[in-house]
């Protein structure tokens, strides 16, 4: 998206070369645009900038700035159990926000632009500790600075794990409120589904109906991924309706191991997205802070204003949350304000855990070393990183069609973006509207169709969350690249990838200073256990059947010779394959577990219904709550644990007024 702005920046110098001949014209377009920018601000959504007005530097800040509950991070859970919570009129609730709006930027909105926010302030740059497993590589593991959170910056898939997943969690916790049959209801009260005569096959009466979160299939979808939907059928992959339906993952048979994500007929399958009818992203900024929502007296949604800590009072014997303090920027002002009944930290998988160790909550020994007074010595906080480690592979796209455009290197291809602008503006359609991910498989690396155990002897151990759950997710994009974007292919080109549902590697978050503006240091120790090598090896290999299967005949240029590119990669041994997995292992973006929900004596940070184990007051709701990943796509799953929280924290907080 630089290069559209580099563009944009021409197109503004031939407007300046245009005022000096027709000065009149350009003025009067000028004027109008200026006046439909400012109706557009005064029209647009209301967001608290200036932190005095929900904060206080004063000593009696706990007077004068007081909410019920305070929710640190406004991302796809925390404007979720905002939005929710603050249905309530009674209770008052301040949502605090590290970045600026994300449906303000162009990039968020359209699909396809996500990837150029990577590099830009609205996107913490992080890069992993040297993978030790993974030659020792540190890898790019962007995490979103905007409201909406990573749900503002995501590839915008709506699928939403196996319900084995959330089974598993109810046995951990003995909590049946987390089990698949009552947590689904969760899952539909966010979604609005809207039916589309091309799919009849999705059971609508399964789906949600009336949620804010509206999935679709409004995305543009290229032929190469329906190509990549019928190769899974010809190497083994059974088809299945939509996997976010009433048979679960698995769809209807629940004897196959593998399925496709959310079908319809045989041929035409796509994949259900964050997408609206009109072809732009849903977040859940999108979805929950409407400017009804917002005109709410009882909701205060501050921007630029980053935690920095959660303050702590003895209350009868018992440490107890009572506030958080929180800054534009390192050198300005620090406002507190008081949290009456609830402190909520949503502020996702790294920050949560960070913000919990800044305050003195994790463990003692870290917290001393950098001299932070402990207030609970917790050794779960930041402990079991979990994240779905990626390899990709690359091929030649033998028709040319690739959005490849869309990072133009040429005259034609900056004319071509031009007239893919101009399509998406008018009708929200074109290579724009492409999220990436257009289609998926899910499969299992014990399943002897397409693991057979002549090829595939050794016995893996089964860390999926049940016999109906996948430990695989196989997906296509409509171009291939390295460093999440930074690097591309000088081609037309078509990537496979694999990755990991359900590793068993496990890293950490940890402290690198006590500056609340200094980054966490994050090791997601990708490979470190040898199966979950075994695995990628494994699907690795059923990337390259996949590649190589009639249907990808007419997309795929397998006589390329261009080394980069893996024409000849099925030719490699399996130990050369696990070499190059180890090679290009990346994230695929979704952290979880990092202040888990479990047993307090199993290492768990929070209980079933999310609160810190030895203070009261506080909460955790976001992906880092995970008991253990989900077999999917995450964004689901953190809307799903703030709306049931949300329904929990309403009754407890009306029965204690
Ligand atoms: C590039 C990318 C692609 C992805 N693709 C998909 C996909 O296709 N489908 C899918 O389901 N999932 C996808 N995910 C994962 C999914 O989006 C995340 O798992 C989910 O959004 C995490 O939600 P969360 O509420 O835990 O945290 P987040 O949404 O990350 O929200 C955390 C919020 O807290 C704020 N914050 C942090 N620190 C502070 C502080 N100190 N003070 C105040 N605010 C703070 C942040 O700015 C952020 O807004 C993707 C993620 C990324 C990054």
């Amino acid at each position: 998206m630089s290069d559209i702005v580099a563009v944009a920046l021409r197109v503004l110098s031939k407007f300046r070369s245009l005022l000096e001949t027709h000065p009149r014209v350009v003025l009067g377009s000028a004027t109008v645009a200026a006046l439909l920018l400012v109706l557009r601000y005064v029209a647009g959504k209301k967001y608290i900038a200036n932190l005095s007005q929900v904060g206080s530097t004063g000593q009696d800040w706990e007077k004068t700035r007081e909410y019920d509950v305070i929710i640190v991070g406004g991302g796809s859970s925390g404007c979720a159990l905002g939005a929710r919570l603050s249905e309530d009129p009674s209770i008052r609730v301040l949502l605090l926000e590290a970045g600026g709006s994300g449906s303000a930027l162009f990039e968020s909105r359209v699909p396809s632009g996500f990837g150029s926010l990577f590099w830009t302030k609205h996107v913490y740059g992080f890069r992993t500790e040297p993978q030790v497993h993974a030659k020792g590589q540190k890898r790019f593991f962007p995490r979103a600075k905007l409201l909406g959170g990573c749900s503002s910056i995501n590839a915008q898939m709506a699928q939403y794990g196996a319900p084995g997943d959330f089974d598993e969690w109810a046995a951990l916790t003995k909590d049946e409120s987390w089990a698949w049959k009552n947590l689904r209801r969760y899952f539909t009260k966010f979604e609005k589904y809207t039916r589309d005569p091309a799919y009849p096959a999705v059971n609508t009466s399964e789906r949600g109906s009336t949620g804010p979160i509206r999935v679709g299939y409004f995305n543009t979808v290229s032929e190469h991924s329906k190509a990549f939907l019928k190769a899974c059928e010809q190497v083994g992959i059974p088809l299945v309706a939509d996997f976010n339906g009433p048979n679960g993952t698995m769809g209807a048979s629940r004897v196959v191991n593998c399925i496709v994500l959310t079908l319809s007929g045989i041929s035409d399958i796509l994949a259900v997205t964050y997408v609206d009818s009109k072809g732009q992203r849903v977040s859940s900024e999108t979805a929950y802070l409407t400017k009804d929502v917002l005109a709410r007296p009882n909701l205060k949604v501050a921007i630029h204003a980053q935690v920095t800590r959660v303050i702590f009072d003895q209350v009868n014997g018992a440490t107890r949350a009572v506030g958080v303090e929180f800054a534009n920027s390192p050198n300005s002002p620090r406002y507190k304000a008081r949290a009456r009944k609830e402190v909520v930290l949503s502020a996702g998988a790294i920050h949560s855990p960070h913000i919990l160790m800044l305050s003195g909550v994790g463990p003692a020994s870290r917290l001393k070393a950098y001299g932070i007074p402990v207030v609970l010595d917790a050794p779960g906080v930041g402990a079991n990183l979990v994240d779905h480690p990626v390899v990709d592979l690359y091929l030649k796209d033998k028709k040319n069609n690739s959005v490849r455009g869309l990072k133009p290197t040429s005259f034609v291809q900056t004319l071509q973006l031009f007239r893919e602008l101009g399509r998406y503006q008018m009708f929200g359609t074109g290579k724009l509207a492409t999220n990436f991910g257009e289609s998926a498989a899910f499969v299992r690396t014990d399943d002897p169709v397409l693991f057979p155990t002549a090829e595939f002897p050794q016995k893996l151990e089964d860390s999926t969350s049940g016999p109906d759950s996948p430990d695989l997710e196989l997906f296509c994009t409509p171009m291939a690249y390295k460093e999440h974007g930074a690097i591309m292919f000088d081609m037309h080109t078509y990537a496979l990838h694999c990755y990991l549902v359900r590793p068993t590697s496990r890293g950490a978050v940890l402290l690198t200073s006590a500056d609340p503006w200094a980054l966490p240091s994050i090791d997601p120790n990708y490979l470190q256990k040898p199966d979950d090598l075994e695995k990628l090896m494994r699907g690795f290999r059923l990337l390259l059947k996949i590649a190589h299967a009639k249907a990808m005949d007419e997309y795929v240029d397998h006589t390329d010779t261009n080394p980069e590119l893996d024409h000849s990669t099925h030719l490699k041994t399996d130990e050369e394959i696990r070499d190059l997995v180890r090679a290009r292992v990346e994230t695929v973006y979704h952290p979880a577990s990092t202040c888990r929900m479990a047993p307090a004596e199993q290492g768990g940070v929070v209980d079933s219904r999310l609160r810190v184990y030895g203070i009261q007051g506080l909460r955790v709701c976001d992906a880092s709550i995970f008991p253990w990943i989900i077999s999917g796509h995450t964004a689901g799953g953190c809307f799903a644990i703030a709306e049931k929280l949300a329904d929990e924290m309403k009754v407890e907080l009306r029965s204690s007024k």
